[in-house]
């Protein structure tokens, strides 16, 4: 089985192909990361290597002092000591101002690699198409660019550092003790058996505890994201008790796991210290009868005692590393993962172009189906000539959403084509597309700024006449000027906040201003009060006129400013023609609107 993009990101655990392919997309990442920091790295690893050996070079020097400095001190020559004791303080001077270089350079790469990770994960995220965002929710996205990104962070900023100073570091103290004193280094080298032991213990026992982790912890950011952008209809239906034992639940769950981790460390680290301190002591042990025996110098079991210590000492540092690492490990499978996926609606590879469109949409042999075991819409043609409005009604769910957002091409076809003048959606240039088809939706969001300049989103180099005649256009001008700055009041701000229904005459004017060839309103006139609808309707008309429209309105007031009604019912067309036909006919639409003109009496 092999895990694709975002699948199986919910799981702790993977059979070892999936594994491998998940580590394999990681490095990849990495190393696409790290790859334009190249020079920057050899810099670092050298400043981390040589202030490494300058480091080792101290016991050395203890040793030399001791041993050969003092003998030599008694004998009135004063050479030898002063020599280890300034070559111990110029390379611990050197070590410092390399370890300095290495900080500083090690900063940069994790800043560059994080604005790029950061940035990728944006412009990605919002590349992708509706239906990913659909199905992934806002707040697993949130949860890619805060707590993986922090992690990462956190391993790059802090671990990175840890890891390879503390390699490097433990590589030298070794290589020196072998030089110096083998018999201490074959102590150590026996040491490292219960060393490993633990290491691996500890690396199968944390691996699934860290992902579950990381699971948790972004199912609580869920949660919380979904609670908080619902949270009127969590109030409206008292559904804060029932959220609170959710949330308390996942809480509850993530403190489980972190008890877990927590619980490893209380192995872990002691047992590190115990091994260290146990192969301190034999050294030291063993050491001392050899010194006894006249085999041994006094200052080279110093040293070798300082070495055996010192190799021990960042293996606590790098647990925590290692720490870090399984949480910024996890945090880029998932990033990795969403990198990965592409957009299932993919920009052309040759594009046409389409200046300025007619607005001659065609469902060609469409059929449509969200997932590949339900179709929404079977096969069927449709052709809506340009200039022409239509509107389409049918029950809840009867597919009428499904079908203005696949001329949006929001979605592509399953099988078919959907065109524009006679071109493909698919093989359209995606600047002419969206400046050709534009679909105004329900929640007409939008976005931190002036209301002038949510009105030119539609057209953001049209000069301030242009969007105050498109608000006249759709009524929305007298209660703009009447908002606390006019056109310059910021939606966001108090006073600037704007009711649901003149947040939609705001995007009919944006719509107005875009001027495209083909118009789709998605029950964009729902939450307008009968006053304000007959101003839109106006407006509507103004709007409509010269392009083709395809509105979808529950209102059947809506429908009468269209030439063409299509009446949807489970995905299919089964009504089609004019208002006043199938008024007049035995249909649907006649029963309907039958209903309707009695509901007004
Ligand atoms: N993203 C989606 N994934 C899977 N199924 C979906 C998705 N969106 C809609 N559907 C399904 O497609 C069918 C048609 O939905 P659609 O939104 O097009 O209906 P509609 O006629 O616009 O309804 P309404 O008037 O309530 O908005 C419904 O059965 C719905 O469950």
């Amino acid at each position: 089985m092999s895990v694709y993009g975002v699948q199986g990101e919910e799981r702790t655990r993977y059979t070892k192909a999936e594994s491998k392919q998940i580590r394999t997309r990681s490095l990849r990442l990495l190393g696409s990361l790290l790859r334009p920091l190249k020079a920057r790295l050899w810099l670092t690893a050298l400043a981390v290597v040589v202030s490494s050996a300058a480091q080792a070079a101290g016991p050395a020097l203890i040793a030399y002092g001791i041993d050969s400095g003092i003998p030599a001190l008694l004998a009135q020559d004063w050479f030898p000591v002063a020599f280890a004791g300034l070559a111990y303080l110029l390379s611990g001077l050197a070590g410092a101002f390399l370890i300095s270089i290495y900080i500083r350079s090690s900063a940069r790469i994790s800043q560059a690699v994080l604005i790029d990770l950061r940035t990728r994960v944006f412009l990605h995220t919002q590349k992708l198409s509706l239906e990913f965002h659909e199905s992934y929710t806002s707040g697993r996205i949130i949860s890619r660019q805060t707590s993986d990104l922090d992690a990462i962070r956190e391993l790059l900023d802090e671990g990175l550092t840890l890891l390879v100073r503390g390699v490097t570091y433990m590589v030298f103290m070794a290589g020196a003790l072998i030089i110096f004193d083998p018999p201490s280094a074959l102590v150590l080298l026996v040491a490292l058996v219960p060393l490993g032991i633990l290491t691996r213990w500890f690396q199968v026992r944390s691996q699934a505890l860290f992902r579950r982790s990381r699971v948790a912890s972004a199912k609580l950011i869920v949660q919380f994201v979904e609670t908080m952008t619902g949270i009127r209809a969590v109030q409206a239906f008292r559904k804060e008790r029932r959220n609170e034992r959710v949330f308390g639940d996942l809480v509850e769950d993530y403190r489980d796991v972190n008890a877990g981790v927590l619980r490893l460390f209380a192995v872990f680290n002691p047992g590190l210290a115990l091994i260290g301190n146990t192969a301190v002591a034999v050294v030291l042990l063993l050491g001392a009868f050899r010194v006894v025996d006249g085999a041994l110098g006094v200052g080279v079991l110093l040293a070798a005692v300082m070495y055996t210590k010192r190799f021990f000492d960042p293996m606590e540092d790098m647990a925590m590393f290692y720490n870090g690492y399984q949480s910024a490990s996890s945090a880029l499978e998932k990033i990795s993962g969403v990198l990965e996926e592409e957009p299932s609606v993919p920009d052309p590879v040759q594009p046409v172009d389409l200046w300025t469109a007619d607005g001659h949409v065609r469902f060609d042999g469409v059929e449509f189906a969200y997932t590949a075991d339900r179709v929404i819409l079977p096969r069927f043609d449709l052709d809506l000539p340009a200039g022409q409005t239509v509107a389409l009604v049918g029950s809840t769910g009867a597919g009428k959403s499904t079908l203005a957002k696949l001329i949006a091409r929001f979605y592509d076809p399953s099988d078919g084509a959907v065109t524009l003048d006679g071109v493909d959606l698919r093989d359209l240039h995606p600047k002419d597309l969206r400046r050709a088809i534009v679909m105004v939706t329900q929640e007409a969001y939008l976005f931190s700024g002036t209301v002038a300049d949510n009105i030119a989103l539609g057209r953001p180099d049209a000069p301030f006449d242009e969007i105050v005649r498109a608000a006249k256009a759709v009524g929305a001008h007298e209660f703009i000027e009447s908002l606390p700055n006019g056109y310059d009041t910021d939606v966001n701000k108090r006073g600037g906040r704007v009711s649901a229904g003149q947040r939609q005459l705001i995007s009919f004017a944006r719509a107005f201003l875009a001027n495209p060839a083909v118009l789709i309103l998605d029950e964009a006139t729902s939450s307008l009060d009968i006053p304000s609808e007959r101003l839109v309707q106006e407006g509507l008309t103004k709007l409509l006129a010269d392009r083709t429209a395809v509105i979808i309105a529950h209102r059947l007031s809506t429908v009468s400013i269209a030439d063409r009604v299509l009446v949807m019912e489970h995905g299919r067309i089964v009504e089609d023609g004019t208002p006043d036909d199938l008024i007049g006919g035995t249909g649907r639409f006649a029963a309907l609107h039958a209903a309707w003109r009695d509901s007004l009496v």
